[in-house]
């Protein structure tokens, strides 16, 4: 476009530049005017000197007198170069005549033809002979009429020559005029020229904008009828299995007029043109028919169409109302979930944040004696019956000794049963507080049989931890509904002889490892450097975890018991909930601890390494006594690092947890004693309230 402009640009300025050659050539016209009466003047000058020869004389004459300026003007009149002083005041124009001149050369170097300079720019040459003139004596009238009569034919010379100048610079305007025009006239069709090309493109562009419409028209109209054809195609189809089906009809009427005509039923001809005739019109009326029946089908298609799409909308309205309802209601489920948390702690502390379970186990050999105890699970109570001998000796004295805890279990209990009462506990630990339930009793009165179950994986009998991993993980899996996501850590170490022993290292391995219980920082949770903190994910992982923890576990044989364990096993899971979506989290942990059996030293009649196994058994019993006791009074000072175990389970033994204390008997009228002291230290348990629980929530 820019290209297409630039000539169009040139033909603008080209006036411009033309201006100045104009004015230059509209001055050389006037110069010509100018010039025309100058030869006249010139020839008047020179007919005037020739004329008055005395004039001349008297002016010589008068010369002598004149002050020297004055005799130069005259000498200037006499050279004829002086014009008539009334021209002069009109027409300042005799000397531009030459000035001008010289403008023109100046101002039209690119018009070559208009220089002719030599003629404007000398001088005219005084004639040869003027010198001489001067030299000529007064006298010699014939000498200086010679003289006279060359100038006049010099000034005769130089008006032919500034006669053809002028005539060719005539010529050269009105070359240069034509030019001019020419290029106007050139101009203003390039411009007009621009305008149609302008035009034409607008118009183009409304053609291209009109011819694009009408395209996608087209695309549109295409598509219509490509969606058209494809119905015709399908209805040709059907159409022609209509078709089909009726030249079967056809083909089996003309077969059976065969027949009929084999049969002479049908003489003539034109009875069988009349039949075919009757089925021709029998077909045009099937096909209306069917025709018929396709526009209704269409008919019905189109309002099942638009009466589905009318359900569509009102889907969609139901499902955005659902959806919303559905926030709705799990904002409703998540505060129910806060509130029922907020209700179910409520209800722990009313049954108070340390409890106490007595479970008596069934008598394992029949043929033994059980010794003598009442129990009323409704009251809540055991009673220790005993016929003593008087102190005099003299009758047999009964004696009662009566214990009541949160609950007591009968020998009957099933493991179900005992869970139950429990699982409220376990929850809680999901809701971020800690909770520690151990078992205490002597040897064999069923402490591991309570926490484990003889067999980890045994339905009916399992015991309170598998049962506890099983209700985490099912509502945590019900928990992540309404968004909650937990993450476990498992472990399980026991002590032995005030060492601590990592029960998911196997044991056919024996590392020594250090193992020390320590707070990373004062609020981290207690920890055992080197011990295995394993992530599990579902119920199985601890499960299996629970049973490598029970092969490694040290058993021992003793006297009292076969198989008994002599060492506390602490199963510990860690609990960690989040709520992204609420921006909740939670961490709790999970402590299930199963004691090692308590027994009076004399009774056992153990010796050597079980002897000392014993003491170290009892001293850390009679410290979580002293914890208690400490926390029953609510003394400052609680003995928690008197004792590994006190030192490992501070966390979920101080006032924020939930404590449950399973408190096992034995049957046997031999483990009487054993039995009241166990029950006699529960007691005092039982008595301990450790304070407001709080949920470790952020
Ligand atoms: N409620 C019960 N029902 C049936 N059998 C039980 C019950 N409680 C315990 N037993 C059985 O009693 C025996 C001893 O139980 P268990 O080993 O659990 O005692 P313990 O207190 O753990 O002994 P230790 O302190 O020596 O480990 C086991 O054979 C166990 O199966």
């Amino acid at each position: 476009m820019d290209e297409e402009r630039s000539p169009l640009r040139q033909l603008n300025e080209k006036p411009t530049e033309l201006e100045p050659a104009e004015f230059m050539l509209s001055d050389c016209q006037d110069e010509g005017e100018f010039r025309r009466p100058l030869p006249g003047k010139e020839q008047s000058a020179g007919q005037s000197s020739l004329r008055q020869p005395a004039k001349k004389r008297l002016l010589d004459q008068s010369d002598d007198k004149a002050p020297p300026n004055k005799r130069k003007m005259v000498s200037a009149s006499v050279v004829g170069f002086k014009p008539r002083p009334p021209v002069m005041s009109q027409r300042p124009a005799v000397n531009p005549v030459y000035k001008t001149s010289a403008a023109t050369v100046a101002g039209g170097p690119s018009r070559g033809a208009m220089k002719k300079p030599v003629a404007a720019t000398s001088k005219p040459e005084s004639p040869s002979g003027v010198g001489a003139a001067s030299r000529r004596p007064g006298w010699d009238l014939k000498g200086k009429m010679s003289d006279m009569q060359m100038k006049v034919s010099s000034y005769q010379e130089q008006v032919r020559n500034t006669k053809t100048q002028n005539r060719e610079l005539r010529e050269e305007a009105e070359r240069a005029r034509r030019e001019l025009e020419s290029l106007r006239e050139e101009h203003s069709a390039l411009l007009n020229k621009m305008s149609d090309v302008q035009s034409k493109v607008t118009s183009y562009q409304e053609q291209v904008q009109t011819i694009s419409q009408e395209n996608q028209g087209l695309r549109e109209t295409g598509d219509r009828a490509q969606r058209e054809l494809e119905g015709l195609t399908l209805e040709h189809s059907a159409l022609l299995n209509k078709m089909r089906s009726i030249g079967i009809v056809i083909s089996c009427s003309v077969s059976t007029l065969r027949v009929l005509e084999k049969r002479n039923d049908l003489d003539t001809a034109a009875v069988r043109g009349a039949a075919l005739s009757d089925i021709h019109v029998c077909f045009c009326r099937a096909y209306e028919m069917e025709n018929q029946e396709l526009s209704s089908l269409k008919r019905t298609l189109e309002m099942d169409l638009s009466r589905e799409r009318a359900l569509s909308a009102q889907r969609l309205q139901e499902v955005r109302e659902l959806t919303q309802s559905n926030a709705e209601q799990t904002d409703k489920l998540h505060q129910g979930e806060m509130e029922r948390r907020a209700l179910h702690n409520t209800l722990l502390e009313l049954k108070g944040n340390i409890r106490v379970f007595c479970r008596v186990r069934p008598l394992l050999d029949r043929g033994q004696q059980q010794s003598s105890f009442e129990i009323q699970p409704q009251d809540k109570t055991i009673v220790l019956v005993k016929t003593e001998e008087s102190h005099i000796g003299k009758e047999k004295e009964l004696h009662k000794y009566p214990f009541k805890f949160d609950h007591v279990f009968p020998p009957q209990c099933s493991q179900q049963q005992v869970f139950s009462e429990i699982s409220l506990l376990v929850q809680s630990a999901l809701d971020g507080y800690n909770v520690c339930s151990f078992a205490y009793g002597q040897t064999g009165s069923g402490k591991t049989y309570t926490m484990e179950g003889p067999d980890v994986l045994a339905g009916e009998e399992m015991g309170m931890i598998p049962r506890a991993v099983q209700q985490i993980f099912q509502a945590a899996c019900k928990l992540r509904e309404q968004g909650w996501e937990y993450q476990f850590t498992a472990s399980f170490l026991e002590i032995y002889n005030e060492t601590i022993r990592d029960l998911l290292v196997s044991n056919k391995t024996p590392k020594k490892m250090d193992y020390e219980i320590k707070r990373a920082s004062p609020t981290a949770d207690i920890r055992v450097t080197n011990l295995k903190y394993i992530p599990v994910s579902s119920e199985e992982e601890v499960l299996v975890l629970i049973k490598l923890a029970k092969q490694n576990r040290s058993t021992a044989r003793t006297q009292v018991n076969d198989v008994s364990s002599r060492s506390h096993s602490v199963f510990q899971l860690r609990i960690e909930g989040k709520n992204a979506a609420r921006d909740v989290s939670c961490n709790s942990i999970l402590s299930l601890v199963d004691l090692a059996g308590s027994e009076r030293v004399q009774k056992s009649q153990s010796t050597g390494d079980r002897l000392k196994e014993m003491k170290s058994i009892n001293a850390s019993l009679t410290n979580l006594g002293l914890v208690f006791s400490a926390l029953a009074s609510k003394d400052g000072f609680v003995p928690y690092r008197n004792c590994k175990l006190t030192y490992l389970l501070q966390d979920c033994l101080g006032g924020n947890s939930k404590t449950l204390m399973f408190v096992n008997i034995s049957p046997e009228i031999e483990s009487f004693s054993e039995s009241l002291n166990s029950l006699r230290f529960a007691s005092k348990v039982n008595e301990c309230v450790i304070g407001t629980a709080t949920a470790n929530r952020k």
